[in-house]
């Protein structure tokens, strides 16, 4: 960490998301980041975008690009070229990782995460990000990166709950969704502006296409 402010999330937000996993399985925790460091991110990413570092996301393994179901452009981050913003973040996430595996014995063993910027009109439809167990991912992790964002510009995630519920999510800079990758499917309905967010996976183990 490199100030007292970007010190966060504090053990309260780290507890709050441990408990929505531990409970429901699913949550929403509001200034999950501080807002000097969801800025930063948001600014990295403008960077990178205007680098020409961003590409069209595809579907599934080694998928295709299909925009109809799926139409944001992604950077991965890289421990690597990471700037001081994302090596906040990864310590961040690292943080919530260790009190996921105390309290939940998930196991998780790394985490992967990547910018998605959907232009505006652009959505993903329903999916589930860990499809029959075929992949590591464990628990999802989307955290916002948008200033001001107002529910008349869309862009909500909505997550389906069961099959009756379901929750609509505002992509508000600084907030945070957490949940069972599994267990959750979700779409990102569209926005009428640009929508960016900072999204990423925990995973565990795979062996043999099986969960060990
Ligand atoms: O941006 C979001 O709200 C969710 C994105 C998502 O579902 C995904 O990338 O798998
Ligand atoms: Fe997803």
């Amino acid at each position: 960490m490199q100030t007292g402010e970007r010190d966060f999330p504090t053990a309260e937000r780290v507890e709050t998301a441990v408990a929505a996993l531990a409970g429901p399985g699913w949550g929403v925790i509001d200034d999950f980041l501080p807002s000097s460091l969801w800025q930063a991110l948001a600014d990295s990413a403008q960077r990178r975008l205007a680098a020409g570092e961003f590409r069209a996301a595809s579907i599934g393994r080694g998928g295709r690009v299909q925009t109809v179901i799926r139409g944001d452009t992604i950077r991965w981050l890289e421990a690597g070229d990471a700037d001081a913003a994302e090596r906040d973040f990864f310590t961040l996430v690292e943080r919530l990782r260790q009190a996921i595996n105390r309290r939940l014995w998930l196991g998780l063993l790394d985490f992967e995460c990547h910018y998605a910027r959907y232009p505006a009109g652009a959505r993903y439809r329903r999916h589930l990000d860990r499809p029959h167990r075929r992949t590591e991912r464990t628990v999802t992790l989307v955290c916002y990166l948008n200033a001001g964002w107002r529910a008349e510009e869309g862009g909500a995630l909505r997550l389906y709950l069961d099959e009756d519920r379901s929750v609509e999510v505002l992509p508000q800079g600084g907030r945070a969704v957490v949940f069972l990758s599994e267990r959750f499917e979700h779409e990102v309905l569209p926005a009428r502006r640009p929508r960016l967010a900072l999204t990423g996976w925990y995973r565990q183990r795979l062996h043999g296409g099986r969960v060990i």
